[in-house]
């Protein structure tokens, strides 16, 4: 098959099937947002909602005509098929509908005889004549038109020949795909590919997919229909949708341009798949799923000290494609399970020179299974690693301070009013120095006490500020004993890095990884400046 971006649609719902995703409400200014993001990764048409039924969607399209200047997209507007028994056009919905002004409309009608009879409840005549008058008036009107069937392939199995008479329905009318939606998601690959090759050999005209992930087979059902013949396949940004969500956009996109070689989408865009995902998930306001195919954080992280001793000989052996085909990066995670070559690796992602380091490798891979045994976790705390990678070699960085003591306290006030107080006793150079300083909290205060402490000696500590800090109780062992681990994450401005500590002491927990957040500081930027 030759296929171009041009002769295959890849049609993105994000702002419409996407928007019915429990928990997601976007404003206007979110949706024209998530339109340009989707424009950027090259999909051919993007869904942008439902005028005339959602106010926020008929504003939408109003503003999207001055606001929006797509470079690879055609904006679509959702809408029914005509109400049965009104003249299509008195319909209100179908008059908003083109009031939207897209080049395209998606409309949805129903293909199933047990959603014609008892939802809709009306004949399955007047249905057909819904689809076919709706159509005909907006190809009519210059639109070009698909038609969602709803329920098709459940319908298919009760009553395929009606599935058909709403397909021809729809292209005699001039609709331009006829969209075949599993829309209960319940569908397997099998059954899928079955179906569409029966219609393909029943209708002429184009045939596209849209399936829900009811079953977690969202996206192989698509790429089932694919391979089936359709040359459209519906999808939405990280698979938001409606109950358990859509077959998810870059999954789609990756897998037909990677896998089955269909160049759906501009070549200069594939590489943008990660960043817009994560960008809209953040529009979406939800977190970004770290093990999402293609684009999670995670998609290319590695852990196990297996895989790290093939990856490195060849990154191939352990990797479906490379990462930076679709934006995203290769990791090496050491932990527990890291071998010498995942250490030797991880050197390398940080810029630390190991050559001829073999002792030295062998004693971190030791003391990380050590200290993760006893909680410590270095996968997420890349600072906190490096400290103990550059402490096992020749050049090991000095200490910041020798610790004479710290001391730190709460106190609430009869007012209500709570303040941490903490004092550090270091010694830098033979000096001694003694600050005490107040915070919202002890580790805010004991953060404050050591920076004033430290700040004269190493200046570049003035630009650095705790940007995160996370707790984590580990293993009740009955009582009040148990394991903290605290995560810090710090800035300089400049970049971000995290750093952790362990303790059954909070506040010790917190001292670990407050020490090394300020040790990397300065190992990052070693002179003032
Ligand atoms: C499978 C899908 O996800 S399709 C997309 C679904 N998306 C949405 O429903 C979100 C937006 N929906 C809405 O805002 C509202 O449901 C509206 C404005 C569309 C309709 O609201 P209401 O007029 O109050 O009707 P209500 O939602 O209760 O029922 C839907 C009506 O549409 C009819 N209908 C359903 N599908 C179709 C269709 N394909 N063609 C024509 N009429 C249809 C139903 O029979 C029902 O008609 P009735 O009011 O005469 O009983
Ligand atoms: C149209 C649609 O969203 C569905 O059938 O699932």
């Amino acid at each position: 098959m030759t296929t171009s971006a041009t002769d295959f649609h890849v049609f993105d719902t994000t702002l419409r099937d996407g928007a019915q995703r429990e928990g997601v409400s976007y404003s206007v200014a979110d949706k024209l947002a998530v339109a340009r993001l989707l424009d950027e990764i090259g999909v051919g048409f993007i869904e942008g909602g439902w005028p005339g039924a959602l106010p926020k969607d008929t504003e939408f399209f109003s503003r999207a005509r001055t606001e929006l200047k797509l470079q690879h997209a055609q904006l679509v507007a959702f809408g029914s098929t005509r109400k049965a028994g009104v003249r299509v056009e008195d319909d209100p919905q179908v008059r908003a509908l083109l009031d939207a002004g897209t080049p395209v409309v998606c409309l949805v009608a129903k293909s199933d005889v047990r959603h014609v009879r008892e939802a809709l409840r009306t004949t399955l005549e007047e249905n057909l004549a819904m689809v076919a008058d709706t159509v005909a008036f907006f190809v009519g009107h210059g639109r070009r038109v698909f038609l969602d069937c709803e329920h098709f392939f459940d319908g298919y199995a009760t009553d395929s020949d009606y599935g058909v008479a709403v397909l021809q329905a729809a292209f005699g009318a001039g609709a331009e795909v006829g969209v075949l939606c599993d829309t209960n998601g319940g569908m397997l690959p099998s059954g899928v590919s079955r179906v569409v090759t029966d219609v393909r050999a029943r209708v002429s005209g184009r045939l596209g997919i849209h399936c829900q992930d009811d079953t977690g087979c969202a996206v192989a059902n698509s790429l089932a229909a694919v391979e089936a013949g359709v040359t459209h396949v519906q999808g939405t940004a990280n698979g938001y949708g409606e109950r358990a969500g859509n077959a998810d956009t870059f999954a789609l996109i990756g897998n037909l341009v990677t896998k089955m070689g269909l160049p759906v989408v501009p070549a200069e865009c594939l590489p943008e798949l990660q960043r817009v995902s994560h960008a809209i998930a953040e529009l979406a306001n939800i977190a970004p799923d770290d093990h999402q195919p293609f684009v999670g954080a995670s998609a290319f992280a590695h852990k196990a000290g297996l895989h790290a001793s093939a990856i490195k000989v060849s990154p191939q052996l352990y990797n479906h494609l490379d990462p930076a085909v679709v934006g995203n990066d290769m990791r090496i995670l050491v932990t527990e399970m890291a071998g010498r070559a995942s250490v030797e690796l991880k050197g390398r992602e940080l810029g630390v020179d190991l050559t001829g380091q073999s002792d030295a490798i062998g004693r971190v891979v030791d003391r990380v299974k050590v200290l993760e045994a006893d909680g410590w976790s270095f996968e997420a705390a890349d600072a906190s690693f490096e400290l103990l990678l550059r402490g096992q070699l020749p050049d090991a960085p000095a200490p910041l301070f020798e610790l004479e003591s710290y001391k730190t306290s709460v106190e609430h006030w009869g007012n209500g009013v709570v303040v941490s107080e903490a004092t550090v006793k270091v010694h830098v150079d033979g000096e001694r120095l003694i600050s005490t300083a107040e915070g919202n909290g002890p580790v805010n205060a004991l953060d404050n006490a050591l920076r004033q402490a430290l700040v004269n000696r190493y200046p570049q500590l003035a630009d650095v500020a705790l940007a995160d800090y996370k707790v984590r109780i580990l293993g009740w062992r009955g009582g009040t004993s148990a394991t903290t681990r605290v995560l810090i994450d710090t800035t300089d401005g400049v970049g971000e890095w995290t750093t952790v500590g362990v303790h059954a002491n909070i506040v010790e927990a917190s001292w670990h990884a407050l020490v090394d957040a300020l040790t990397y500081a300065v190992l990052r930027r070693p002179a003032a400046g």
